[in-house]
């Protein structure tokens, strides 16, 4: 088989189905992974017992290979606790009888642990977790404590039971390895999670309030010159209350696709309340900031919303003010929010530069 085929098999074996959520999909696929990967090293280790001739635990873990890929189909069909217990039972069994059968001195001890991290750092709820630790824990705790005082079963393991050892030692270090890459995964996916989140705006996609003031902050403490422009949607509470609030959002996707659209390279927008929207313009003149706030207006004219068979036309009322015109980063701020007020009170859709300037649609355009 080439590789190309066997990626291609590896990626029908472990992707998430098409209806499960975004969020979630991720997680499947890691666990879906570990699934196919202990069938793999069951049938390693299966290969490596036929060279020692040990016939019982080659059963068992053939028999492993089959719970684990039982236990795939169940999380393929989103019976994601059935599928852990499932090869947790049989692991759990496979390492007890192996302990039993070969002797405590081969290392099949050390699986217990392993098999509470796996299970540890599994999706399973909380509640199961304490459950099957307890269950783990006792196990592993009442096949040691016998283990002095029982005789082996297969006693001519006796020959070969250092073999099996470093077997066990070089497999340990393996698991330990995936546990620790999927730890790994599992942490970079969260971080990734966080920041996002801390960073951007869930509906809109642009930077949340508090990326953006933090934008305006860096440049204000590097005493750039820079200005802002306050936007916010014109009569938006109609759109709500005449369509639903899932129009409104689609709505508030489209104005800030729109104004992305309309930005250059270095300037920045956020959402910064509902409907009100925020840009940073680092090293721009005035011509520059009206040059863009028109080309918003003319965009989002011959692009209003389009909902299905509704078309939507929104319009915004802006606020400017420049880093140079005040002494503080909340007088700046306050000077934007005060213009755009002026522009709701003069009409909407209006562009308010300076407290002498007020720039009207036809003006803009
Ligand atoms: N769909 C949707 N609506 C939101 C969201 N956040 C705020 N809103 C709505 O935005 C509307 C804002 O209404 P107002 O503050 O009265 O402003 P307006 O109707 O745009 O009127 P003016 O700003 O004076 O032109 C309210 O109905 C809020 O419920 C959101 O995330 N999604």
């Amino acid at each position: 088989m080439t590789s190309r085929a066997l990626q291609r098999l590896w990626e029908w074996l472990c992707s998430a189905p098409g209806a499960l959520p975004l969020e979630q999909r991720r997680s499947y696929e890691v666990i879906a992974q570990t699934f196919v990967l202990a069938s793999l090293g069951h049938l390693l280790f299966a290969c490596v017992l036929i060279g020692l001739q040990i016939p019982l635990l080659i059963v068992l873990n053939l028999a492993c290979v089959a719970t684990n890929t039982a236990a795939l189909m169940f999380h393929r069909r989103l019976q994601l606790n059935r599928a852990m217990s499932v090869k947790l039972t049989a692991t759990l069994l496979l390492i007890t009888l192996s302990v039993w059968w070969i002797g405590p001195d081969a290392g099949f001890e050390y699986y217990f642990f392993l098999l509470l991290c796996e299970m540890l750092i599994s999706d399973m709820a909380a509640r199961y977790k304490i459950a099957v630790s307890a269950v783990i824990g006792s196990v592993a705790l009442a096949t040691l404590l016998m283990a002095p005082h029982f005789t082996p079963w297969m006693l001519e393991a006796a020959a070969f039971r250092k073999d099996i050892r470093l077997t066990n030692l070089v497999m340990v270090f393996l698991i330990l390895g995936l546990i620790l890459w999927r730890l790994h995964a599992i942490t970079e996916r969260c971080e990734h999670h966080f920041r996002r989140d801390a960073t951007y705006d869930y509906l809109t996609k642009v930077l949340n309030r508090r990326a953006i003031f933090h934008e305006a902050e860096m440049l204000w403490q590097q005493e750039r010159d820079f200005t802002l422009l306050l936007l916010d949607a014109d009569h938006f509470k109609q759109v709500n209350d005449t369509h639903g609030h899932t129009a409104g959002d689609e709505v508030l996707r489209h104005l800030a696709y729109i104004v992305r659209g309309a930005l250059r390279e270095d300037d920045r927008l956020g959402r910064v309340g509902g409907e009100e929207f925020l840009i940073v313009f680092p090293d721009s003149t005035r011509e520059e900031v009206l040059s863009v706030a028109s080309r918003i207006r003319r965009c989002l004219a011959d692009q209003p919303c389009q909902l299905e068979t509704l078309t939507l036309p929104v319009t915004f009322s802006m606020g400017m003010a420049a880093a140079k015109e005040v002494t503080s980063l909340q007088a700046l701020i306050d000077m934007a929010d005060r213009r755009l007020y002026r522009a709701k009170s003069a009409g909407r859709d209006q562009l308010v530069m300076s407290d002498l300037e007020i720039i009207g649609p036809a003006a803009v355009l």
